[in-house]
């Protein structure tokens, strides 16, 4: 099982290689806008999902929203501590 630290370091490193088969560098290469409109996307799945389907689809589609608000931190080179020192 992957944590949210595990996966953004992940994504760090994927981010670093410039991995053509990457969709993560696929993302990036999109930038903010377009990668903002995937984080809508998935926060209204999560929405739909918590009303309409059940504990484990909403699950999924969190793990889906987070994946993608950590693609936005990528390309706002955020690091995790600046997102943590808020919370
Ligand atoms: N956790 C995720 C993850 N969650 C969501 N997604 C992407 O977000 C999409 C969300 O699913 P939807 O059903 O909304 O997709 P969709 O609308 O059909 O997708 P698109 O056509 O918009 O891509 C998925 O198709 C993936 O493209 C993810 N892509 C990658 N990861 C993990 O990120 C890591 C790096 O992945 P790569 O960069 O692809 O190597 C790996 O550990 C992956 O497991």
């Amino acid at each position: 099982m992957k944590s949210f630290e595990a996966l953004f370091a992940e994504l760090k490193e994927k981010a670093a290689s410039k991995d053509p088969h990457s969709g993560t560098v696929r993302q990036l290469e999109k930038g903010i806008h377009a990668i903002g409109k995937k984080v809508i996307e998935e926060a209204c799945e999560v929405w739909m999902a918590a009303e309409h389907e059940g504990r484990e689809h909403t699950a999924e589609e969190i793990s889906q929203l987070l994946y993608h608000v950590q693609v936005m931190m990528l390309a706002c080179d955020l690091e995790l501590e600046d997102v943590y020192r808020h919370l």
